[in-house]
């Protein structure tokens, strides 16, 4: 955090009105503190990212973001209090860490190793079926999954082997950003499978009837919206249907569902404490303070959750009111730190 040494003249509101001035000096210095966010983001989030409601409330606040030259050595950037980043490739990685390593005091959001985790479909879902959150009103579940790295043909036996029920989803083992590794199939028989392309994950598709919860995670924050999904399979179509079929992105619509027309059992949200426990375990387990989880509530059930994805740094664009839940979680990375200098002396 940077202290600004100049004494403001008036007591000014963060709605720019200038009242009475009843501050103290230590409260004075304080607000005068700024927060300078460095970020390495694609444009595509940039755009979606920083938008200008976010960066009028973050001016009020003495926060300010400033762009990373990745064409740059970033020690020689800055300096910056926190940096927020989501770019691809190791390369990127490698210069995070390396920052990360000498500059200590730097809040770097998120840790790489801890990104590089999820960015991996099966460690992304390692250790979730086994976190104890009994006394939490619901249940959480991982829908059974295998890794095919090499040949699909002979995987068909493995399948069977390992118990997974047609149909499947198949998924890009790993998510790269690109459209590619978000493009995924519904494999309904055991000859459709040599269609795929390995590596992927084979996932047991649990029927939830068409609606999704898209969890999204700033700090300490939850915010939960429903999306649409896809409909269940029935038996007959299990049965009748055979082959390989691309899967729409539904899911991944700007529009949250409204609660009105749907069926109040599919509708529901899972349960707060269920949630609140989830996320916490997910947050130290995983290290990661931005991030979202997509759930689906097993259709006919009304308390067993599945989680079927995990996501760094999700389309916080769509969360809403998701400006001032950032500047919210910016000003207590900042608070912690002053708290930490303050020890430190
Ligand atoms: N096991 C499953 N059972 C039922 N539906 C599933 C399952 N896995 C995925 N889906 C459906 O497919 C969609 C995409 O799957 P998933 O979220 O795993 O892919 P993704 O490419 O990581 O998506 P995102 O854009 O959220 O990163 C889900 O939102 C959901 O609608
Ligand atoms: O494109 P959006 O802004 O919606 O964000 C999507 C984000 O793309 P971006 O990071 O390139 O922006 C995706 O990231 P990658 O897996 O491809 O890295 C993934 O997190 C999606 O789940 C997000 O959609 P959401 O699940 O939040 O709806
Ligand atoms: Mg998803
Ligand atoms: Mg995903």
């Amino acid at each position: 955090m940077r202290d600004n040494n100049i004494m403001p003249k008036g007591n000014e509101t963060d709605d720019g009105e200038v009242g009475i001035d009843t501050t103290s000096f230590e409260q004075v210095q304080q607000q005068q503190k700024k927060l300078v966010i460095g970020y390495a983001l694609t444009s595509k989030k940039k755009m979606s990212f920083l938008q200008p409601k976010l960066e009028v409330l973050a001016r009020k606040k003495g926060i300010s973001f400033v762009s990373i030259d990745q064409d740059k050595p970033l020690s020689e950037q800055g300096p910056f209090d926190v940096v927020l980043h989501k770019l691809l490739g190791n390369e990127w990685h490698d210069v995070i860490e390396e920052y990360q390593q000498k500059h200590p005091e730097v809040t770097v959001l998120d840790p790489p190793c801890a990104i590089e985790r999820i960015y991996n479909r099966q460690s992304m879902l390692q250790g979730i079926a086994d976190i104890n959150l009994a006394d939490c009103d619901g249940m959480i579940c991982v829908p059974k999954q295998m890794v095919v790295l090499k040949d699909t043909t002979s995987s068909a036996n493995e399948v069977a082997e390992a118990g997974l029920n047609f149909p499947l989803v198949a998924k890009p083992l790993l998510v790269d950003g690109t459209a590619k590794s978000h493009q995924l199939f519904l494999a309904y028989d055991r000859l459709s499978l040599a269609e795929l392309e390995p590596p992927l994950v084979l996932q047991e598709f649990v029927n939830h009837g068409g609606v999704l919860f898209k969890v999204f995670v700033v700090g300490d924050v939850i915010k939960v919206v429903r999306r649409f999904s896809l409909p269940n399979v029935s038996n007959c179509e299990k049965e009748k249907v055979a082959g390989v079929f691309q899967f729409p992105r539904v899911s991944s619509s700007a529009a949250s569902v409204d609660k009105t027309d749907l069926d109040p059992r599919v509708a529901e949200l899972p349960p707060k404490p269920l949630l609140e426990g989830l996320v916490r375990e997910l947050r130290n387990r995983l290290g990661l303070r931005l991030f979202n989880i997509d759930m689906i509530r097993e259709h006919g059930s009304r308390d067993v959750f599945y989680v079927i994805d995990i996501n760094y740094f999700p389309g916080y664009g769509k969360m809403p009111d998701y400006e001032q839940v950032f500047i919210d979680f910016f000003m207590s990375l900042a608070q912690a730190k002053h708290n930490t200098i303050q020890c430190v002396r």
